[in-house]
């Protein structure tokens, strides 16, 4: 049955993909909430905007259909039901202080079109935003009072599009994210592979219900036979044992999962940020991974019980090993240097998306690591990312693939 996806590796020529322009959510940044927010700065939303315009641009130069998130869900909104479901949902999980807050919140999303009202969930509603009720003076002072600005936060980190849902060969992981504030971002896969027409018969992977959190830049689709999902900050070990044994059961092609375990630190947050797929037998990485990692073999056997086997060591061996390769490159993110490695994963200079074998879209400003991918013949499609970058992701991160050649 066709889903709308098909997704079976990191390299395949990219036909199609997923992207959210950032919108006013940025504009509703404040300093002392950056941290909740998983923000290390404020973006210029104009010149942000920009920079993500023109990695559209770059994606549709090189034949790459790009659509965007607002639509594919403001799409889904099929009937006045699925509407109002969206709203009941949303406000559930909009962490509102009272009643009334929820009341003012539905009567100021219901005045709005499908659209309007998609863009404001993902914006964020100021206090101000919301009409007075009543005719009592102190129903007209709640905005003046000191205190939280905000009746409902924004959602910033949408822009990147790698995480809330994954698309894993015909079907599609959604989500439990590690963070209260990302993981209502997955509320929009939800209604997405509910009820969008282009993808509502997408086989699920996994489930934004489930007890333990999972984001897609801890996996990668190596191959049409293996997945690589890291063991990370924002994804637990439960996470990958259900994943496994879901997609290993039921997907017809996948037989095997790579568990890697990476350090849980905020830099290191997904394992797309120390490595990424180039080529068919070409990766970035971070220098710190490039040895004596420690992987977690997961297959199923005869009678479909999980069996799992670990294995540590370099990782050059390892992806020789299970991708059945004769010979493996690694580039070293900032070429290895601690400094350059340092500021450049910093800036996300490993997480590079392929849109072919042997060519990939990277920011302009981690040059050290864009001269080692030229250097190993990789073509690169640099682009702007001065204020994209302040979001702490590169454009791995910023993408999720729809549609990919088999590789
Ligand atoms: N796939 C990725 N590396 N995503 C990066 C997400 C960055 C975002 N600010 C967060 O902390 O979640």
């Amino acid at each position: 049955m066709e889903t709308g996806i098909h997704n079976t590796s990191e390299i395949g020529r990219l036909r199609k993909v997923l992207l959210h322009r950032p919108g006013q959510e940025l504009e509703n940044l404040m300093p002392e909430y950056l941290e909740r927010l998983l923000f290390d700065d404020i973006p210029y939303l104009k010149e942000a905007q920009a920079e993500h315009d023109a990695f559209a641009q770059c994606l549709r130069d090189a034949g790459v259909e790009v659509v965007y998130l607002i639509d594919l869900v403001v799409n889904s909104l099929t009937s006045p039901e699925v509407r109002q479901e969206l709203v009941t949902q949303f406000l559930k999980e909009a962490d509102l202080p009272d009643e009334a807050a929820g009341k003012a919140v539905a009567e100021y999303l219901s005045e709005l079109d499908d659209r309007a009202m998609v863009s404001a969930m993902m914006a964020g509603i100021r206090r101000s935003d919301l009409r007075k009720q009543g005719g009592r003076l102190s129903d007209h002072l709640s905005g003046l009072e000191e205190g939280y600005p905000f009746a409902v936060d924004p959602m910033p980190n949408l822009y990147f599009t790698r995480d809330p849902f994954a698309t894993i060969g015909t079907g599609v992981s959604i989500h439990k994210m590690h963070t209260v504030t990302r993981n209502r971002e997955t509320l929009f896969g939800r209604f997405i592979f509910e009820h969008n027409p282009w993808y509502q018969n997408a086989p699920r992977w996994y489930d934004r219900s489930a007890s333990s959190s999972l984001e897609g830049g801890d996996i990668l689709v190596l191959s049409p036979q293996v997945l690589a999902v890291g063991i990370s900050q924002r994804t637990e070990g439960d996470s990958i044992d259900q994943l496994a044994q879901t997609v290993l059961s039921q997907s017809k092609t996948f037989q095997k999962v790579l568990a890697f375990n990476i350090p849980k630190s905020r830099s290191f947050m997904h394992l797309d940020t120390v490595f990424t797929m180039v080529d068919r037998d070409k990766f970035t990485v971070h220098p710190n991974i490039l040895s004596d990692i420690t992987v977690f073999v997961m297959e199923l056997g005869e009678n479909q019980q999980m069996q799992i086997r670990q294995e540590t060591g370099r990782l050059e061996d390892i992806l020789k090993e299970h991708l059945g390769l004769s010979q493996v490159t690694l580039i070293p993110c900032g070429q290895g240097s601690v400094i350059d490695a340092a500021r450049e994963q910093w800036s996300d200079g490993s997480n590079t998306l392929a849109i072919a074998p042997g060519e990939v879209v990277v920011y302009t400003r981690n040059h050290v690591t864009n001269r080692s991918l030229e250097e190993a013949g990789i073509r690169i499609h640099a682009i702007p990312s001065a204020e994209l970058s302040r979001g702490r992701g590169g454009p791995r991160c910023m993408s999720m693939p729809l549609i990919r050649d088999d590789p």
